[in-house]
């Protein structure tokens, strides 16, 4: 298959740098009259995919919200991760997985593998047990086309007192995982000539002038940047386009709620999937 990184380059160039979150809270399955069950999720899911499948560049489903039903939950997972393919967007499965190697390679398994239900375009990953922990599912995405999202600087204010912290020779801990990342990246664009790596990280749109701050070159990564945080934590256009610099045209900014809210209308959801994406855009141009 096409490497991810060069997959999703041409997504972004056709529907615009924006990823859509699939995330049924039960508060919005409430909002939007659905039962919060396994059917629920399923209605809900299937609603987001309708409006905006094969309109944006990536769909973005949280595991967590599936897993709160069991197995039930874990199959409409399944189910929507084959609808996303159907729709021709891509998929990044948000599961943020991360263990020791040995672990790991079983959720390489799980979320890399062809063939495997659970497994999407690309993966969310931990990087908090050693970068290098991640080997299987670095390997497993260069050996099936998929791609990976390693979480560098985060969204969320707990975020910058691990993430920020220094190592004996002054790196950030971010830093370091960009710097892993570009390494990847760099092997992989190597042998493929391409321009965009399919290792990623993820930054969040709220986190400021953090990477500035830190030194972390984020253009030097030759990734995309996975930028959570728009609408429901405040991040907007002015956000995005402060917090990234030179590397903007590798960002696929990131929403949920701030679409989701707009449901259960097929149409408003499309809208407002289609006016985060026209924003991001101008945004990170
Ligand atoms: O990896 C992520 O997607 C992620 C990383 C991060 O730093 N912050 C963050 O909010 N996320 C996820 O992005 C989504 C944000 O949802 P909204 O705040 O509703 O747009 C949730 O599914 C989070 O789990």
């Amino acid at each position: 298959m096409t490497p991810f990184g060069a997959r999703l380059a041409a997504a972004m160039s056709a529907h615009g740098p924006l990823c859509v979150g699939i995330d049924p809270h039960a508060a919005l399955l409430d909002a939007w009259g659905l039962p919060d069950d396994a059917e629920g999720l399923r209605r809900f899911a299937l609603t987001v995919l309708e409006a905006v499948g094969g309109r944006v560049a990536a769909v973005k489903p949280q595991s967590a919200f599936f897993e709160r039903h069991g197995a039930a939950g874990v199959a409409v997972l399944e189910e929507v991760v084959a609808a996303g393919r159907d729709t021709g967007t891509l998929v990044v499965v948000d599961a943020k997985r991360g263990d020791i190697g040995s672990t790991m390679g079983a959720y390489a398994d799980a979320y890399l593998r062809d063939g495997s239900p659970l497994a999407g375009d690309a993966l969310t990953v931990s990087p908090y047990l050693g970068f290098g922990s991640l080997a299987p599912a670095v390997e497993a995405a260069h050996a099936t086309g998929r791609g990976l999202f390693v979480l560098a600087l985060t969204s969320n204010p707990e975020g910058p007192a691990v993430q920020h912290a220094r190592d004996a020779e002054g790196v950030a801990v971010a830093d370091r995982v960009a710097r892993e990342a570009a390494v990847a990246n760099a092997a992989e664009l190597a042998a493929t000539g391409g321009a965009l790596g399919s290792v990623g990280l993820v930054v969040g749109a709220t986190v400021g002038d953090a990477a500035e701050r830190l030194g972390v070159d984020l253009a030097a990564v030759r990734g995309p940047l996975l930028a959570p945080g728009v609408g429901a934590q405040g991040a907007g256009p002015a956000e995005l386009a402060a917090v990234f610099g030179a590397a903007r045209p590798a960002v696929l900014a990131s929403s949920s709620r701030g679409v989701l809210a707009a449901g259960p209308s097929v149409a408003g959801l499309r809208e407002a999937a289609l006016r985060a994406a026209g924003e991001a855009g101008a945004a990170l141009r």
